[in-house]
Formats: C-alpha cells, sequence, structure tokens
C-alpha cells in the first residue's frame, strides 16, 4: 500500500503519474477485498468504482466543490481518498459507515443510502450556487440502477429545464442493480454501450481523421463540427439530448485517463451534462465476477481468496418466507411476486425461478410497485411486493390510495423489519408499524417464528379486499414458540403463575423469546405475568381489552418506533373500550439510530430483558406504593 498510505486527501492524488494512478488503483483493490472481507460490506458496487472516484477526485476539488453519490453504498474508495483508510470497524460501532456520513468528514455532502435521491440533492444545491452566485461544481453519481427510481426523473425533469446552470452528472453505468437492471432505461442504457458512441468514436479516430484532410479542413474538425448529425448517426442519443442534457459518453470507467478528459470537459459545459460511465461491478475479483446473482453487491464475512461465506448462515425469516411463496405459487395460480430490484435479496429468487412469468421486477420504484401491485389486483390476481420495511416508506401515500382506498387485494411483505442495525439510520425497519396504523382496512401481521411466517402469509393472501402487511427481521430465525391456546385471534404464549395476574405483556413479532424472559425474570420478583402474541397487531384484537382488564398492568414490546406504533394503538383500543389500566410501551426511540451490530443498538435503547424487567418491576411496585400510600405518577416512558 505505497501510495494509498501517502494519501491523506483528494489534493494528494494530482502529483501522481498515470502509471502511479494505475498502481493506486491496484492498491485500492486489493484493501477493499482485504479490509471489506474482514467486516462484511458493499464490495462489489466499490471495486467498480476505483478509477471513476480517482479520476473525480483529481478533476473537481472536493469539498469546495460538491461529490455526491447515490446511494451511498459505493462511497468507500471516496473514504479512502479523503482521509479514511482505517477500515477495521466498518459498519460496526464506533467505526466507520457504511454510507456517506456528515460526521465522518467535510468531504461526505449528503447521508443517503435510500436509492435515486442524488439528484434532487444536485439540482437543490445547482440552484442555492445560482442564487448565491458561487462557482463550486456540483456533481452527482448515479447508478444504472438508482436512475430506474422516480426520483430521478423527476429530478431530470427540473435539471434538463435549466441550460446554463453547471451540473455533471456522471452515470455509473455497470448494467446491474443487485441482478441485471431491467425496462427501458436499461435498453436505452444498452444501446448507447454497445453503439460505436460518439466519444469513443472520435477518440479511436482522431489521430486517423487529423491525418484525413477533406476539402482544406481536416476531417475531424469537419465532422466536429457537425456533431449532432454524426451523434444521431453513431448512436441514437436522442433520449437525454432530447431533454436538453448534454451527453458525454459512453466512457471506459476503468481508464483514468479517458475519465478525466471527459469530467473535465463536463466541468467546462456550463449547464447540466451526462457523463456515461461504463463499469464493471466486482472488478478485478474473480468471486464477485462469477456470482451471476449479485456480484458481491453486498457481504458478510468472506475468505478474501474463495469469497466463501466465514460463518454458515442457518434458517433465515427470508428464506422461510422464499419457501412459502413457491408452495403458495403451487397452490394458487393468481398469485404473482413483485420486486424493486432486490429479487433475491427478499427471496422472490426461487419463486421466479419455479414461476418466471409471475414474478415482475420494477427497478428502484417502491411507489410504482405498490400502485402496480393495485393494478393486477384489480386484474384479477393477487401480488406479494416484497421489500425491506425501511423501502416501503417511499409508497406510503400509494398503499393508502391506490391499494386501500381501491379495496385491493395486495399484501406487502415486509423484510428487514426492526433493528437492522450495521447499516445505520436509514436501513432499520422501524417506521412501518407507525405510518400504516393509519391506513384504513389495512391488517398487519407480525409473525413470531417460521410457522407463524407461513401461517400468516397464508392468512394474508386470503384477503382479497383490503391490504395485508406481513412483516419479519433481518437475519436468523429463532427456535419455534409454540402456543399454548388461543384467545380470540391471539396466541397465549404463557400463562400467569396467579389467577390474580399482575402483566398483561404483549409480545410483537420476533421479540416472543424476550418477552418469555421478561416474564420469566418479573415471575422471580412474584410478579404474574401472562404473555400473549396478538398475532395480527392490525386492527388490535377485540379479546386484548377483556383480557387487558383482568391485570393490573399492560406492557407492550414492539420493535417499531414508540410512536404511533403497536403500544399506541393497544392504548388507544384500550381507552376506547373503557379499560382504565396502566399502559407502559417498549419499542425504539424515535431518533435516527447510528450503526452497530442489532445486539448493541437493542442493548442502547433498552429493548432487552433485563431493561424491561427492570422498568415493569419499578412500574408495578410503584402502583403497589399507590395503593397503600398517596396516587403518585406512574413514570414517563423513555425517550
Ligand atoms: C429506495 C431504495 N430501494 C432499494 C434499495 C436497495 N438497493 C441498494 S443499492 C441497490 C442497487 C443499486 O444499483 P445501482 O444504482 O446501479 O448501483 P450499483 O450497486 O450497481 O453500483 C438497491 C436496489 C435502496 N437502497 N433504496
Ligand atoms: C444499499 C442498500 O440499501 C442495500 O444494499 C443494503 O445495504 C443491503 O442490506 P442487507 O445486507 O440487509 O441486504
Ligand atoms: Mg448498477
Amino acid at each position: 500500500m505505497a501510495l494509498l498510505t501517502r494519501i491523506r486527501g483528494p489534493r494528494d492524488l494530482d502529483r501522481l503519474s498515470p502509471e502511479q494512478l494505475d498502481q493506486l488503483a491496484d492498491e485500492i483493490r486489493s484493501f477493499l477485498v482485504d479490509a471489506v472481507s474482514k467486516t462484511g460490506g458493499h464490495l462489489g458496487p466499490n471495486l467498480g468504482v476505483v478509477e471513476l472516484t480517482i479520476a473525480l477526485h483529481r478533476v473537481f476539488d472536493s469539498p469546495k466543490d460538491k461529490v455526491l453519490w447515490d446511494t451511498g453504498h459505493q462511497s468507500y474508495v471516496h473514504k479512502l481518498l479523503t482521509g479514511r483508510q482505517d477500515f477495521s470497524k466498518l459498519k460496526m460501532k464506533g467505526g466507520l459507515s457504511g454510507y456517506p456520513s456528515q460526521a465522518e468528514s467535510e468531504h461526505d455532502v449528503i447521508e443517503n443510502s435510500h436509492a435515486s435521491t442524488v439528484l434532487g440533492w444536485a439540482d437543490g444545491l445547482a440552484k442555492a450556487n445560482e442564487v448565491l452566485k458561487k462557482d463550486d461544481h456540483v456533481v452527482a453519481v448515479i447508478g444504472d440502477g438508482a436512475l430506474t427510481g422516480g426520483m430521478a426523473w423527476e429530478a431530470l425533469n427540473n435539471i434538463a429545464a435549466a441550460k446554463d446552470r453547471p451540473l455533471v452528472i456522471v452515470v455509473n453505468d455497470n448494467e446491474r442493480s443487485y441482478a441485471p437492471t431491467i425496462g427501458g432505461l436499461a435498453n436505452h442504457l444498452a444501446t448507447l454501450r454497445t453503439t460505436d458512441g460518439y466519444e469513443r468514436f472520435l477518440a479511436r479516430g482522431k489521430d486517423i481523421l487529423e491525418r484525413t484532410p477533406v476539402v482544406g479542413k481536416p476531417l475531424y474538425e469537419t465532422l466536429h463540427g457537425a456533431k449532432k448529425g454524426l451523434k444521431d448517426f453513431i448512436a441514437p442519443q436522442g433520449m437525454f439530448e432530447d431533454l436538453g442534457l448534454k451527453y458525454v459518453g459512453p466512457i471506459d470507467g476503468h481508464d483514468i485517463e479517458a475519465l478525466e478528459s471527459a469530467l473535465t470537459r463536463a466541468k467546462r459545459f456550463g449547464g447540466p451534462v451526462i457523463v456515461h460511465c461504463l463499469t464493471e461491478k466486482g472488478r478485478g475479483y474473480q468471486p464477485a465476477l462469477q456470482d451471476e446473482a449479485d456480484r458481491f453487491h453486498a457481504v458478510g464475512k468472506i475468505h478474501p481468496d474463495t469469497g466463501l461465506p466465514i460463518a454458515s448462515s442457518g434458517a433465515d425469516w427470508t428464506g422461510v418466507f422464499a419457501e412459502e411463496m413457491v408452495a403458495l405459487g403451487k397452490e394458487r395460480a393468481d398469485i404473482v411476486a413483485i420486486t424493486a430490484a432486490m429479487l433475491q435479496p427478499v427471496g422472490l429468487d426461487k419463486f421466479a425461478k419455479a414461476f418466471p412469468e409471475r414474478v415482475f421486477d420494477v427497478g428502484i420504484a417502491e411507489q410504482h410497485a405498490a400502485v402496480s401491485a393495485a393494478g393486477l389486483a384489480t386484474g384479477g390476481l393477487h401480488p406479494v411486493f416484497a421489500v425491506y420495511a425501511t423501502f416501503l416508506n417511499r409508497a406510503f401515500d400509494q398503499v393508502l390510495m391506490d391499494v386501500a382506498l381501491h379495496k385491493c387485494g395486495v399484501t406487502f411483505v415486509l423484510d428487514r423489519a426492526g433493528i437492522t442495525g450495521t447499516d445505520g439510520a436509514s436501513h432499520n425497519g422501524m417506521w412501518d408499524m407507525s405510518i400504516l396504523q393509519v391506513v384504513p382496512g389495512l391488517r398487519l401481521a407480525a409473525p413470531r417464528d417460521a410457522d407463524q411466517v407461513r401461517a400468516q402469509l397464508r392468512e394474508a393472501v386470503e384477503v382479497t379486499d383490503a391490504p395485508t402487511v406481513v412483516r419479519f427481521s433481518k437475519g436468523a430465525v429463532g427456535p419455534a414458540v409454540p402456543a399454548l391456546r388461543r384467545v380470540g385471534g391471539m396466541d397465549v404464549l404463557r400463562e400467569p403463575a396467579s389467577d390474580r395476574p399482575d402483566v398483561l405483556l404483549v409480545s410483537v413479532g420476533a421479540l416472543a423469546p424476550m418477552c418469555l424472559e421478561v416474564a420469566d425474570l418479573l415471575d422471580r420478583q412474584g410478579i404474574s405475568t401472562t404473555v400473549v402474541d396478538p398475532r395480527w397487531v392490525k386492527p388490535v384484537d377485540e379479546a386484548l381489552a377483556p383480557l387487558a382488564e383482568r391485570h393490573r398492568v399492560v406492557v407492550t414490546v414492539e420493535d417499531n418506533s414508540r410512536v404511533g406504533g403497536v403500544g399506541s394503538a393497544v392504548a388507544q383500543a384500550l381507552r376506547d373500550a373503557g379499560v382504565d389500566v396502566p399502559l407502559r410501551d417498549f419499542g425504539i426511540p424515535p431518533r435516527f439510530l447510528d450503526h452497530a451490530s442489532r445486539g448493541e443498538v437493542l442493548a442502547e435503547i433498552g429493548l432487552t430483558a433485563p431493561d424491561i424487567a427492570r422498568q415493569v418491576t419499578g412500574l408495578v411496585s410503584r402502583l403497589d406504593n399507590r395503593f397503600e400510600t398517596s396516587p403518585k405518577a406512574v413514570e414517563p416512558a423513555r425517550d
């Protein structure tokens, strides 16, 4: 790492020769494989942008110029070149974030990681430059996948209209999101890629043409003068140029000199310009290149030589869903599946293999996925849209107005619900049970184990006149948690030790084993506890209020924001039923949580059995005192 360790900031790149730049690129690739194999992270995307990032930081002057990364999962090389070379705790508590982070560096302008936002940011920053008469440059790097998102096109519509407002858009085209990028735009990029493009044509032919005179002028100049006609002749670049965006490309995204030349021209252009760069995801790392499914988009810890995972992963929530979908697909021809560019991560790859004509990848387009699902349902099918919980946030209005209002039987399967941890604030699935509470008619299931995933998915797809949601966590699914009996639609997981029970503990989803532990701890304090799993947390089960009435305290535990989640819904249902039992709700505080492991985050926010048991014990003892002495306020819930 002779060169890399000497790069303290982007300007250290200026003095490197072309040969040294190539050596630096090699060093960075070795560094990435070595470092990310130890921690996990986004390996493939970063291996693909090594030369592009070097060229960007040589041509532009960050942080004066603003370099923005769409999604931000490909910002590791940018981190390395901007003074952050300790990757030993990447994505871990106290270590580097897996995405750009303002707290880490003045070179990180935006903290994204939900895709397709960068052009909106760039548009705003460019407008601010114009209003404030600043000459800083704004450069937005967006992948071909992120470019499928509707927000990107809303921004382009604005950007293209301002012909004199400088803004450089770098399209990092590696032909892939996880799997190959789909749709008309991807097809258009493919045409630009495979046709002998204008820039490539000029670069290759420049020498020859300059030597070929045509009526007194070199042919190169003649052709360059008539460039629009020539471009249309060589490659159908119509779409971007017709929108009003200058198009430069396609450029070999691994040729630093070609990249610098294109970026320098774009920088000088004085209006909106697209630089179309062709890169290879996983570049230089054989295990990634051989993995057709996703080119090592995001890996756990791996053996650096083979790319094989270090820990063998046991059964996980996604896998259980994946298998049940195939079983359901065999039984019901009307079941179809939708993914927003994440076929494999959400477990729909198996369904796609079994029923290729019944799965739709819509691109990174969650809003469209929801509306398209409404259309599929209205057309007579039952769509299952599997999506990470955090990414459904984007489609709230569509769930409300298109699916629910139209009484469409659409099932939303929310993977990665609850604390995911290492991907930081944006990737925790902690809002779904709050925002979806307000959707009329919507039914929401939080299965506690694999059996319940299967059972509740089946119950969900039976509903034909309303949206249903099934949400589960990231990672390994725990052992089965058996029910003792059913009350209404709820499972009783534990009976109280006394016939005058103290606490009704309402356990949501995967937190059931922890809630049973809480009950054990309370028992040891002489506090008898019933544990119930409502299974369907929306609407609140009618059997809950009468059950609550037989206890002294109701406690709810959920891995969702405390604001507006299951606890709030239960409290409201009890009030509505006239049940006057004190309620204490445990959940995720309504703040953005730093990246750390799931366990560390849960400990930090007090979502652990000892923490909950301690607080409930305090609450019960205060209630005892209240009855014995004067009334005391119940301790307010912790944020
Ligand atoms: C709104 C949203 N939906 C889904 C994702 C998950 N996701 C992260 S990266 C990615 C693919 C991005 O493809 P591209 O922009 O081409 O970048 P590449 O990884 O190919 O460099 C997806 C679907 C996300 N981050 N945000
Ligand atoms: C950038 C992004 O949104 C995804 O790549 C995400 O980081 C993957 O998360 P998982 O590792 O949980 O699939
Ligand atoms: Mg891509």
